[in-house]
């Protein structure tokens, strides 16, 4: 599927831009299904699009939020997608809304992988709305060039769930939803700013390979297509 490029003034631009088509997307399937989902990523760049979304007006008791990927952290460290997630989008009319964790206090990091796993499958799938970002590495989710199971995570046959990945640069064990589990969403965002990360982009769309830029996962095989929103 091909990409669409969506173009902003600014990041608050972005941001309020980004939180209308998102809470369009919650508004029809909470129409049509009475619940919808959303799996959003951690990162700096979300801060901003969080805060606008949890402003939005759609019945949030009946949406469930959870993460694209997360460190094996609890919520108060610093570098909990969950905390920044809490902090930041579940606030306001968001407050309604459930979340399901990744990161659970389990014995191991594939302990906690299965328990996430089995809690998502609860929700059902395809996800509603996905939205990743994207690192200057090319990495999205936690699919890091020369991570330890990336391979396994880009695997179209791999089944949707969360499994565990380590590599250089990413800090903690990271836990990750794989490739299958999200690019079929009903929205599915990539959302990047600045012109560092538009040259990183364009890198991306360049001839090469997935395991250098696994973001070139989602552009060449997401079945939906990949929508960038994008502000200088
Ligand atoms: O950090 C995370 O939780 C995500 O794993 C990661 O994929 C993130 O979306 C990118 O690294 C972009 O991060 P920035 O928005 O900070 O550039």
């Amino acid at each position: 599927m091909s990409a669409s490029l969506h173009i902003f003034e600014n990041g608050t631009a972005l941001a309020e831009g980004l939180a209308d088509a998102v809470s369009a997307k919650l508004a029809a399937a909470i129409e049509a299904r009475g619940a919808a989902s959303i799996a959003v990523s951690g990162g700096t760049t979300p801060k901003a699009f969080f805060q606008a979304l949890s402003r939005r007006e759609i019945d949030w008791t009946k949406v469930t939020v959870t993460l694209v990927d997360e460190r094996l952290v609890p919520p108060e460290n610093e570098r909990s997608n969950h905390g920044l997630v809490a902090a930041n989008l579940l606030q306001n009319k968001a407050a309604a809304a459930r979340f399901l964790p990744l990161y659970h206090a389990a014995a191991t990091a594939e302990d906690a992988a299965a328990t996430a796993s089995r809690s998502m499958a609860a929700i059902g799938t395809p996800f509603d709305v996905v939205i990743l970002g994207m690192g200057t590495d090319g990495h999205t989710a936690s699919f890091f060039p020369g991570g330890t199971r990336l391979k396994e995570a880009i695997d179209p046959a791999t089944p949707r769930g969360v499994i565990t990945m380590e590599a250089d640069g990413a800090g903690e064990t990271r836990l990750t939803f794989t490739f299958s589990s999200l690019e079929d969403a009903g929205l599915l965002v990539l959302h990047i700013e600045g012109d560092g990360k538009k040259e990183v982009l364009a890198r991306a769309e360049a001839p090469g390979d997935e395991a250098e830029m696994p973001i070139r996962a989602m552009l060449r095989r997401a079945t939906s297509p990949l929508q960038i929103y994008w502000a200088p």
